[in-house]
């Protein structure tokens, strides 16, 4: 909690100065340290147990692990802003090149720009003989709608991450075209679900998915979603 609150005061105090028109680096020494540092900065995975975890969240993450051993099941890692070759690919195919330069240096990753507990904490597995991904997901406080439980634009962000990355790894890059939620039931506030999507089957450029989200005895089924991805032209621009 300390840590977490420490690290908002950061956040708020570069915000400020940023209004006042200093440059980050120079009103955050940590920053700077890390900006100017000729040391390798090795990405933090955040698909990784950390102290917000419920026990819930780690028994699942567990069993997940434990399937991996045999290579059946692979965990995912998830960053907040990590500069891979499908980013290299997308921005030579897709975006305008001053764009890239001046904005994405300081985009983020949606679901990963919450300090540890607050927003989504979440683990993706995926099974490639099945087609299937499972994402465990606690969302936290700051994710609320109605009181007491999870915004149902959280619960749809978090479906399309995750449909989207079992879509993403056999079709590469892809964009949602459609997205369809059933909410059945509300998902209480911090409570650890279980989000489970498949590939149903690919028609050239499409990639048609379906998912549930249920809770972890999965005896409650919270959500049901189709998606539809789409396979990204390299010959269309985006924008
Ligand atoms: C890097 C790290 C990653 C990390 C990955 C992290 C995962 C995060 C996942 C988040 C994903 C997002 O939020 S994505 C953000 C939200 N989505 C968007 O902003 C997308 C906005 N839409 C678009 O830009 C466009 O519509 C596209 C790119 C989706 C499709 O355009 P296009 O490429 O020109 O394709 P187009 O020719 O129109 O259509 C191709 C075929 O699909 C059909 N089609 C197209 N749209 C639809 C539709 N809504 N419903 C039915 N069918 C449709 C067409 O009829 C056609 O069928 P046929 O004639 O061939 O039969």
């Amino acid at each position: 909690m300390l840590r977490s609150c420490t690290a908002a005061l950061r956040t708020l105090q570069a915000l400020r100065g940023r209004r006042e028109g200093v440059s980050p680096a120079a009103r955050d020494p940590v920053l700077a340290r890390r900006w100017f540092s000729t040391e390798k900065v090795i990405p933090k995975d955040h698909a990784l147990p950390n102290p917000s975890w419920s026990k819930d969240l780690r028994l699942l993450f567990d069993q997940f692990m434990k399937k991996c051993e045999d290579g059946s099941w692979e965990r995912l890692p998830s960053y907040k802003s990590k500069y891979t070759q499908k980013s290299e690919d997308f921005k030579t195919y897709f975006l305008d090149s001053k764009l890239v330069k001046e904005q994405l240096s300081q985009a983020q990753l949606f679901t990963r720009g919450y300090e540890d507990g607050l927003g989504f904490e979440y683990v993706i597995f995926y099974n490639d003989d099945e087609k299937r991904t499972v994402c465990l997901f606690q969302g936290g406080p700051y994710l609320q709608g109605v009181p007491g439980f999870l915004h149902g634009g959280a619960i749809a962000t978090m479906i399309d991450a995750a449909v989207g990355m079992c879509a993403a790894i056999p079709g590469g890059i892809v964009m949602t075209a459609n997205l369809n939620i059933n909410f059945k039931r509300p998902i209480p506030l911090c409570s650890v679900v279980v989000i489970n999507s498949q590939l149903d089957k690919i028609e050239g450029r499409k990639l048609f998915l379906s998912c549930n989200v249920r809770s972890v005895d999965e005896k409650i089924l919270y959500s049901e979603a189709t998606g539809l991805f789409i396979k990204l032209d390299p010959e269309k621009s985006l924008i």
